[in-house]
């Protein structure tokens, strides 16, 4: 009783992290008023023989890229403003009869590319959570309507019968089977002979479970379908024998779901699905919260819910408080992560100075939230039941499910569950949420494919809050992308889903400040307005070097008062990236992380940002091509070993490798030019502006040049890249004298 007084969590805010970003972005502005003075005066103020010389089009397009990077660096600031980590106290959370219920939201969307047996871990750790099993439900969303998913689920159930009592009795920590097998020794459990007979015999059926589930496979195959009738099953009721049984074998509530699609009807993707899900569950368990969980991701930790619990039921923080967000983090990061797959910044960095401010964004997984957060203004104002029917749709169990915050469920009189599936199938149908405010007020939004960061901002705006939990041990891991086509074919969508929302009328900087706190709308805005740091990247990576071939010199000479801001701003700009590397990172996580960022700008964000301007303009429409979680050995291997794989589509490939030969061109060409002719303090910037291109780009040459395995460069990509850059050098310098 003493502890129930006692916090169930606490907040520490990182005052030298404070102090050293607050000082960071003092100095840095006043280096940024400094360049925009130098540049404005240039053109107002000197009149001199060198301006008129100057062509007009190349200043003008640098100086736009210095102001649009400084503007999205400003906005992007507010994520260091205020940093922030928690500490949980799960001994101090009332007792087990007295916990919350959860359900388990887990999407999946095609067996081809997120395997079955990859899915099925990830539902049996959600069932393995160190949770009282009567109140926790685990729901799938099966959006291909794909049987392979239904018959492994059967399977799946049958082998959490006796997974889940192993994991209980001998307190396994890692409790997705897979992974805790591919452990070298498996200890996690003990040493006794007892636990490793018990496990030895468990292996022997994870072994056959997964070969049931590939004889399921090879029967009849993965396909899946656009156009099918919703199917709603829970897997099978509990058949526990005596009393003293229970606490050992009860097992969580699983259930399937298959939507309703119809080529017809637009479906909204992954908002959807748990839109249908949101509907589903609320008449077959009705939890007051929600975990949600992309197929990939697995319960690495049993205690997420519980330490999720400790800010959920803090009376402190609880009333405002939507979600509590753990990071996204994966098990299959290599020690030289080159493509920065674990997207380090975003979840140690951003996120937690977003904790400082509002909480961070909604991240698509990993995350509990309050069911009630989902259901807008509508439920509080305690409206009449006709009146929500016009909001949620026509079903009177889930209008009672949302009044009377009841718990339906218990199937077990197969009269009642009949009708209670029946419901559950009417609210998963694909008509069901049309002529609702489902996806515009209700639910995952779906004006944007970026539907977690939509979502979640929404929430913010009517004052929701989220908290940001980052543990040493991770609570989820998921299979990160490894190769760079994946990799840029799903920033294509992530820039483009987060420009939809900027272009759209909940741009951040429109909506956002009447709403919610200043810094939380710049971060908002800086999310979704980066995408656009490919526009100042092209013209950096060509710009100046166009210049430095015809000798115009487009930055102050050596000698100029000025010259010195612009080398400042770039180190002082890396400088605190630095800084964070190496509290969470490393150096060579530093030239990884600033690599990956100029390829994914000047090729998939580039593509992101046409894609959403298109989609404004009606030209294309909204597509989610669901990640590709298939391991490929040999592009595993040459991930672990740091090689770049470019087998990706030429797309991607011309711009970048087009980028790397104009500056190689420009770099020999603008050196021999100033040691032939001289002018070097009029140039030593953009010479070594290609320098630096060039040796972050050298893994690109050693692809295109060097190496001879198959995820190198191909020859006709270069020679076609070469012909591009050939082009724009042509077209460039004629523009160059023009104007
Ligand atoms: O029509 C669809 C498409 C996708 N999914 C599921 O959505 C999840 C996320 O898809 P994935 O292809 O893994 O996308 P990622 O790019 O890895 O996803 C990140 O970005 C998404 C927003 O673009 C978020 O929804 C995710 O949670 C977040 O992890 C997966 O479980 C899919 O099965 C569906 O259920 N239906
Ligand atoms: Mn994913």
């Amino acid at each position: 009783m003493e502890d129930f007084h006692q916090p169930l969590h606490l907040c520490h805010v990182h005052k030298r992290s404070i102090i050293i970003n607050r000082s960071q972005i003092l100095i840095h502005s006043i280096a940024i008023a400094f360049l925009i003075y130098y540049r404005v005066s240039y053109f107002l103020f000197q009149n001199s023989a060198e301006t008129r010389n100057t062509p007009t089009l190349p200043w003008l397009l640098v100086f736009f890229s210095e102001l649009i990077l400084s503007f999205i660096w400003l906005i992007g600031r507010a994520f260091r403003w205020r940093p922030v980590s928690h500490t949980v106290f799960q001994e101090r959370l009332p007792e087990n009869d007295k916990l919350p219920a959860i359900d388990v939201f887990i999407c999946t969307v095609d067996p081809n590319r997120e395997p079955t047996i990859g899915v099925m871990n990830t539902v049996i750790s959600a069932m393995a959570l160190d949770y009282p099993p009567d109140k926790l439900h685990v729901y799938l969303s099966d959006d291909g309507g794909s049987s392979l998913t239904l018959k492994g689920m059967r399977e799946a159930w049958e082998f959490a019968k006796c997974w889940i009592p192993f994991c209980r009795r001998f307190g396994i920590q890692n409790r997705c089977p897979e992974a805790y097998f591919l452990e070298s020794l498996a200890h996690d459990g003990g040493n006794s002979d007892e636990f490793l007979t018990e496990r030895d015999s468990i292996n022997e059926q994870y072994q056959v479970f997964k070969e049931r589930v590939k004889g399921i496979k090879e029967a009849i195959g993965d396909t899946t379908s656009q156009d099918h009738p919703p199917v709603v099953e829970v897997i099978e009721g509990n058949d526990h024998n005596s009393k003293a049984e229970i606490e050992q074998t009860m097992l969580p509530r699983l259930v399937y779901v298959s939507r309703e699609k119809r080529p017809s009807q637009p479906h909204h993707f992954k908002a959807g699905a748990l839109n249908a899900l949101l509907r589903v569950s609320g008449v077959i368990s009705n939890s007051p919260y929600i975990l949600m969980l992309d197929c990939d991701m697995y319960c690495n930790d049993p205690t997420s819910a519980r330490q999720a619990m400790c800010f959920h039921l803090d009376p402190n923080s609880s009333s405002s408080l939507a979600f509590v967000q753990f990071p996204q983090r994966f098990h299959n990061i290599s020690t030289n992560d080159i493509y920065d797959c674990q997207y380090r910044a975003t979840y140690s960095v951003l996120w937690q100075g977003m904790g400082g401010l509002e909480g961070p964004v909604l991240s698509g997984t990993g995350f509990y939230i309050k069911r009630v957060s989902f259901y807008g203004d509508y439920v509080q104002k305690g409206t009449d039941p006709m009146e929500l029917k016009s909001s949620f749709g026509p079903s009177n169990e889930f209008i009672k499910s949302i009044l009377h915050n009841k718990n339906p469920n218990i199937i077990n009189n197969t009269e009642s569950s009949n009708s209670l599936i029946k419901e559950a199938k009417f609210l998963a149908s694909c008509s069901y949420g049309s002529q609702t405010k489902w996806g515009k007020e209700v639910g995952f939004l779906y004006y944007a494919i970026a539907e977690d960061y939509l979502t979640g901002f929404t929430l913010h705006c009517k004052g929701w809050t989220s908290v940001f939990h980052n543990t040493s041990r991770p609570q989820f891991l998921g299979s990160a992308t490894t190769n760079l086509n994946d990799l840029l074919t799903q920033g294509i969508r992530w820039s483009s889903g987060l420009l939809d929302v900027g272009l759209s009328r909940f741009c951040p900087f429109i909506y956002g400040p009447s709403k919610m706190s200043f810094l939380g709308t710049m971060c908002y805005a800086e999310l979704s307005f980066f995408p656009l740091y490919c526009l100042p990247l092209w013209c950096f990576g060509t710009i100046p070097q166009l210049c430095l071939l015809n000798g115009i010199s487009i930055y102050p000479e050596v000698s100029n008062s000025f010259f010195i801001i612009f080398p400042f701003i770039f180190m002082s700009s890396g400088g605190v990236v630095l800084y964070d590397v190496f509290v969470t990172g490393g150096f060579r996580s530093w030239i990884n992380e600033h690599r990956i960022w100029m390829i994914k700008s000047t090729t998939s964000h580039l593509y992101g940002c046409l894609d959403a301007f298109m989609k404004r303009i009606g030209m294309r429409e909204a597509s989610f091509l669901a990640t590709n979680k298939v391991d490929d050995d040999e592009q595993a291997m040459l991930y672990k070993n740091g090689m770049f794989d470019f087998r990706t589509s030429a797309m991607f490939l011309a711009p970048m490798v087009a980028l790397v030969i104009l500056n190689m061109v420009s770099f020999v060409v603008g050196m021999a030019r100033v040691i032939l002719f001289g002018g070097l303090e009029k140039m030593i910037l953009q010479v070594l502006m290609s320098f630096y291109v060039l040796v972050m780009s050298y893994p690109i040459i050693q692809g295109m040049l060097i190496r001879k395995d198959k995820g190198r460069i191909p020859l006709p990509i270069t020679i076609l890249s070469a012909a591009l850059s050939l082009i724009f050098l042509l077209l460039g310098s004629t523009f160059l004298i023009m104007y």
